[in-house]
């Protein structure tokens, strides 16, 4: 199968999340989307503001349906600081045999080269990078002293086309403290459980 692992904070998931996922599985054939929340991302050590229970149980409710869409606990379970190497040797020993991709946006791509293993992670997993308003174009060609230029060349055809969509989840948080709208920003079932459950009231 071809997998693309999508790893984030999750802190709401959000439509921007989701229709980078659907235009990457669409446009690069992936037979699945794995959704992977981080206990703590190596770049956010001061923590999520939803728990681990609430973010699981948003992107239950987002991606819930959905045949391709699956939900993974695996960071959550391992705790500490989520390493994506880590992650992708765990997910290649668990089920082995896959092709694996790795999605992220365009602000992913020009930290990657500071992220742990950078140059382990690339052969562990293709990534597949959609542009993010204010992150510039997209451009493989950063990967270049990581890995090599036929490498990089495989990346450029795994190109998706996305409309680039404003929408970030400390946006929301700072949007629901401020008791602004978050109607069209996520899926209906995620802004009634933010309500619900008293979530962001503090950005
Ligand atoms: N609107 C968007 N367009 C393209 N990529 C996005 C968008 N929102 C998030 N991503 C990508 O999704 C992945 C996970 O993002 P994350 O869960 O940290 O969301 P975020 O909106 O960036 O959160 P925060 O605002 O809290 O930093 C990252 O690779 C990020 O680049
Ligand atoms: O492995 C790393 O060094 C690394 C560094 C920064 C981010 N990541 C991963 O990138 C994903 C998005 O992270 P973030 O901080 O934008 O929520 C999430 O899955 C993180 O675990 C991974």
């Amino acid at each position: 199968m071809r997998i693309g692992v999508f790893g984030g904070s999750f802190d709401p998931i959000h439509l921007g999340h989701l229709i980078l996922a659907e235009n990457c599985r669409e446009q690069s054939k992936l037979d699945q989307v794995l959704f992977m929340p981080c206990a703590l991302s190596p770049h956010k050590l001061a923590g999520a503001h939803g728990t681990d229970r609430q973010r699981l149980e948003m992107l239950d409710l987002a991606i819930g349906g959905h045949r391709d869409f699956v939900r993974s606990d695996l960071e959550i379970k391992r705790g500490g600081i989520s390493y994506t190497v880590d992650t992708l040797r765990e997910l290649e020993s668990q089920q082995p045999g896959n092709e694996w991709f790795f999605l992220m946006g365009a602000d992913s791509l020009k930290s990657f080269a500071t992220w742990r293993e950078p140059e382990e992670i690339l052969k562990l997993a293709r990534p597949i990078v959609v542009g993010r308003p204010g992150s510039g174009p997209v451009d493989p060609g950063l990967l270049e002293p990581l890995s090599s230029s036929a490498y990089v060349e495989t990346l450029r055809e795994l190109s998706v086309e996305s409309p680039l969509i404003d929408i970030s989840s400390t946006k929301i948080r700072q949007r629901v403290a401020d008791e602004q709208s978050i109607r069209f920003l996520v899926p209906r079932s995620i802004e009634q459980y933010i309500v619900t459950q008293k979530m962001y009231q503090v950005a």
